[in-house]
This record gives C-alpha cells, structure tokens and sequence, in this order.
C-alpha cells in the first residue's frame, strides 16, 4: 500500500496525497507537505471566472516551483465551456487538473460551483465532456456524497465521471449540508470504490498515521488526501508512509519540530514577504504547538510579534526551551 499509484498516464511514488485547502495549501505549506512525505498536491481552488478573465489574483494561486511537482491545478466553476477554457489556459502550470464539486461555502454554491454540481448530475457529464475535450492532462473530480443527506448523488457523478473519461475521482463523504459535522462515512468510500473502475482517492477524518492505514483497508481506496490532519503536522505523512510500510511511525523530535517551522517561516518569506509572511506564520505557529506545553502564551506571544527575527527567537524558545 506504500507503493506508486497511476492517475492517467502520471505515476505518483506513494498513495498519500495533501489535499486542496482554500487560503492553506499555497506554495510554502505544499513544499512542507511534500518534503514530509506527499507524493501529489494540489492547490488552492481556482476560480475559471478569474482564469478566463486574465485576474492576476488567480493566476497567482497557480504559482509553483520544481520542487512543488507534480502539482494538481483545482479549478472550481458551473460553466462547461469556462471551465474547459481555463484547462486549456493552466495546461502549462502544473500537471493534473482537478475540479472542484465539493466545496460547501455559501459563496461558491451560490454560483452554481462547488457541491451545487452533486445537485445535477446531467450537468456534471456536460462538464467532464467538454474538460475532457480540452485537455490531455490527467484529469479528476473531487465530490461530496450528496446535496443533502439521504439524497445520495455520488455513485451517479462516480459512474459518469468514468464514463466521460476521468482519470480518477476523490470523494470526502459527507454531503453539502453537513460541511464538516459529524463523521466521515467511509462506507460510501467502500462502495465508490466497489461500483467503479477508475482510481478512488479517500478524503476525510485523517487526522493520524493509523486513520490513513485503516481508510485503506476499510475502504480499499487506492490513494487519500490528508486536509485537516495535515496542519502543524507534515510529519503525518512520512508517519503513515511508515505504517504503510509495516514500519513503527516514528513523531517528530523537538528539533525538528523547530526546523520545520523555521523552514516555512522561510519559504513564507522567500515567496510571499515580510509582512504577509509573518501574519501567515501566526496562523501555522498555532497549529504547530497545538497540544504542546506553553502553547496558548506562546500563541498570544507570536500574535504580538512584527518583526522575523524577534519571531525565530521565541520559535528558539517555545520548541527548544
Ligand atoms: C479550510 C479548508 C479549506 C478547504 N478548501 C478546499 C478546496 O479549496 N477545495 C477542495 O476540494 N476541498 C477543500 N477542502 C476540503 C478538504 O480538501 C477535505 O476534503 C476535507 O477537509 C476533509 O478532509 P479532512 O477531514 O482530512 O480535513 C477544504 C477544507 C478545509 C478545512
């Protein structure tokens, strides 16, 4: 279960994957994940409406280094010929498209976009058809269960996705209405995976090296997507990679804890820039003592700083004091 998996014709070296994360996965939290251990991420969704319109904003969403491939581009958009259109302008930036059919925020739906789309599937076919059309790059679909609970699309979206030519499909089973209440119901994972051909990549509730092993094994997916999990703690990765490999995961020392938010701190910096970099920081910081003793006054004490090096000092102190 550590070994490749192939989504098209990209060879991806391991089945653990960082999912999209709107205003998370940009560039620095991406190199993190992958230096932990994840063989593909993505970005943050993009929307076509902004490709199709030149925005820079949502060009720069798309910004990646070598060391940041094989790079999933997730476009999110209701318009089957938008969102062929913006395949065709990202065929160059990375090397997997992905559309969004998930995301539950009221902004998103309101559009027609995100998980709407599990509403219609008839409209999902026109969609992946014409995407299909648009590109050769290896192409995938990320869904939710359903609109509402007992109104179950996913299988329906799954069998057409395949039909029309996806090269894999990533469900995180809850629907639209739960957002993120309650559980994951990985059984729905179970029966995707059984009722379809194509790749199935499990999302949901993966939050420790174990979760990721027993979404495998309950689930017989062929991949995951670690999101949540993946916050203040890349070490997931090389973790489940290990228990996948019938290993002992082995967590993080203090020094690394501490390398690795220097790390991001610097990745921040080179990508983003002083200002934005620190604000950032506050945010990961928090996540990256979470549990830890000391951390709520060093959160509080991080969220006073203004300056980069008055920040390293009191990482020097928290993680190695
Ligand atoms: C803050 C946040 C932002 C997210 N943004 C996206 C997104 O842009 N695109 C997407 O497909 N899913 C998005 N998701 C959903 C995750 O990719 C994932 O499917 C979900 O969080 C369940 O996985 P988890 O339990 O491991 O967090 C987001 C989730 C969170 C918490």
């Amino acid at each position: 279960m550590q070994n490749s998996v192939a989504i098209g014709y990209l060879t991806l070296r391991n089945r653990v994957f960082l999912a999209p994360m709107a205003g998370i996965t940009n560039l620095p939290m991406r190199i993190i994940a992958r230096e932990g251990g994840a063989s593909l991420t993505f970005t943050e969704m993009v929307s076509v409406n902004g490709l199709t319109r030149e925005g820079r904003k949502s060009f720069d969403l798309l910004k990646t280094t070598p060391q940041d491939r094989p790079i999933g581009m997730q476009l999110f958009g209701d318009e089957p010929e938008m969102l062929a259109e913006a395949a065709r302008l990202v065929e160059g930036y990375g090397e997997l498209i992905d559309i969004n059919m998930g995301c539950p925020v009221k902004k998103v739906v309101g559009t027609g976009a995100g998980s709407a789309l599990m509403k219609d599937p008839a409209k999902v076919g026109r969609i992946i058809r014409c995407v299909r059309k648009a590109t050769a790059l290896p192409f995938t679909v990320k869904i939710r269960t359903g609109w509402v609970c007992g109104d179950d699309t996913y299988l329906e979206v799954g069998r057409i996705a395949q039909e029309e030519g996806c090269d894999a499909i990533t469900l995180h089973p809850r629907s639209r209405a739960q957002m993120f209440e309650g559980k994951a119901n990985w059984a729905k994972l179970a029966e995707l995976k059984s009722a379809l051909k194509i790749p199935v990549i499990g999302s949901g509730d993966l939050f420790s090296a174990d979760d990721v092993v027993r979404m495998m094994r309950e689930t017989g997916c062929d991949a995951v997507m670690v999101a949540r999990g993946a916050m203040g703690n890349p070490w997931l990765f090389r973790e489940a990679l290990a228990l996948l490999g019938g290993e002992v995961p082995v967590p993080p020392t203090v020094a690394e804890r501490l390398a690795v938010a220097r790390r991001h701190f610097e990745l921040f910096n080179e990508f983003e820039g002083g200002r934005v970099a620190l604000m950032e920081m506050r945010k990961h910081l928090a996540w990256y003592s979470k549990g830890l003793p000391g951390a709520a006054q060093f959160r509080a004490a991080v969220n006073r700083i203004e300056h980069a090096a008055e920040l390293v000092g009191a990482m020097e102190e928290f993680f190695d004091g």
